[in-house]
């Protein structure tokens, strides 16, 4: 296998057309993610994409030539600023899915603007409009003579947008447009290697293909409210436990009270709460959205003897935390909001929540980890009937 994949590579004969395949490579990628990215309504993904893909093509057909000249540097910088710019608008778009008006618009506006520059540099104004930031265009480091201040101003600019959003957003679509980001920057960097920007740009191409597959799995696995892995997500975890294994279920106390007094959005950042705690229970337990306002978590390897001071020290996290709720009738208005709140410093309210558990181990009578489930679900009704906000284990 070595042997052909080096013959291959390196054989006089093959040599060119190995190269040729590879240059065309990020193009098919680019392609292919473009399909699948529409297919599953990924616009941002696709616009990535197609913005990658045209800056790969601007270089191959423009800039393999020495940036000695004007209008190599116009077009070089030029491609710099478009790349990372629309790379950071791509990060703040939100997610509109595909092919509607907005989709088609931001594509027209990304392909417009290469298409822009890409005719100023072949009808013979690129020297001209080069000459404009002359002032900005200076080489900041004496061997790398296109890295200049207007350069690193994109550079820096784009980037921080781009690192803004994916602390703000944290998900994996932001991370991949900033892997981007790096790794264009660095073929922009280092320009004077050849073939970098093949490898990059494939290696670039990749990583938005991870990104798509992280998004399918999070869609297919993650429940989207409380972040916390879904009922599919736990169905399969559950056909990978040995033979030792607890599994518990926790329920929200009188959560349609609560629903009915507060309101269903006071609901939902009720269930992220618990969530949020539930995601530091100790054990090595891993925590699951189940439905509704159940939860279930499990613990590979342990018995319940071992896992049920981690359940009541959690119980006790929610029962002693006290959420801040506001006033539904406060002005939604910003400034008379803040009037009100002046006058009256009460319209904010704390309630406590209560959560009651139930918990079951693998035995020899329960062998099947749904078994195990519907008896720490009995052990939940159990703590339900003993007057809630307590832990009740159940082995049979
Ligand atoms: N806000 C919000 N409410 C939900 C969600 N899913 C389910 N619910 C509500 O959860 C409530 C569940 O109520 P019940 O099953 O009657 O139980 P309960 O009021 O918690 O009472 P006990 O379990 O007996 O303590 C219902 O009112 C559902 O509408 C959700 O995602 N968000």
């Amino acid at each position: 296998m070595i042997f052909i994949a080096y013959f291959a590579i390196e054989h006089p004969l093959t040599h060119a057309l190995t190269q040729n395949i590879a240059k065309a490579l990020p193009y098919y990628l680019s392609g292919a993610l473009i399909l699948i990215s529409l297919t599953f309504n990924r616009s941002r993904l696709a616009l990535a994409s197609v913005n990658i893909c045209l800056a790969y093509a601007v270089i191959q057909q423009g800039l393999q030539a020495a940036l000695t000249e004007q209008s190599n540097l116009y077009l070089y910088h030029a491609t710099v600023i478009l790349f990372g710019l629309h790379l950071a608008l791509i990060g703040i778009y939100r997610e509109r899915g595909s092919l509607t008006g907005w989709g088609i618009i931001r594509v027209f506006f990304i392909v417009s603007s290469y298409l822009l520059v890409w005719w100023i540099y072949r009808s013979g104004y690129a020297d001209a409009v080069f000459r404009l930031a002359l002032e900005y265009t200076h080489p900041l480091i004496t061997d790398k003579y296109w890295i200049t201040p207007l350069w690193l101003a994109s550079f820096l600019f784009t980037g921080l947008i781009l690192m803004i959003v994916a602390i703000w957003k944290r998900s994996s679509i932001e991370f991949a447009l900033l892997v981007s980001w790096l790794t264009g920057h660095l073929v922009f960097y280092d320009f004077s290697e050849p073939l970098i920007s093949t490898y990059l740009f494939t290696m670039l191409m990749l990583a938005l293909f991870v990104a798509f597959v992280q998004i399918t799995y999070d869609l297919a696995f993650v429940d989207t409210l409380t972040e916390l892995p879904g009922r599919r997500a736990l169905l399969e975890k559950m056909g990978t436990l040995g033979n030792r294994y607890s599994i518990a279920m926790l329920d929200v106390d009188h959560f349609k009270k609560f629903n009915d007094q507060y309101g269903h959005d006071v609901g939902d950042q009720v269930l992220k709460l618990v969530a949020s705690k539930m995601q530091k229970v100790r054990g090595k337990g891993t925590s699951y959205r189940y439905g509704g306002e159940e939860f279930t978590v499990l613990f590979p390897g342990k018995s319940v003897n071992e896992v049920e001071p981690h359940l009541d020290e959690l119980r006790a996290n929610i029962e002693h935390y006290q959420m801040v709720i506001r006033d539904q009738n406060r002005s939604k208005d910003k400034k008379s909001g803040q009037n009100q709140r002046g006058q009256n410093a009460s319209d904010k309210k704390i309630v406590q929540i209560t959560i009651s558990i139930g918990c079951s181990e693998r035995t020899d009578q329960t062998p099947d980890p749904l078994e195990v489930m519907k008896v720490a679900d009995e052990a939940l009704y159990e703590a339900k009937g003993q007057g809630r906000n307590c832990v009740v284990c159940k082995v049979v």
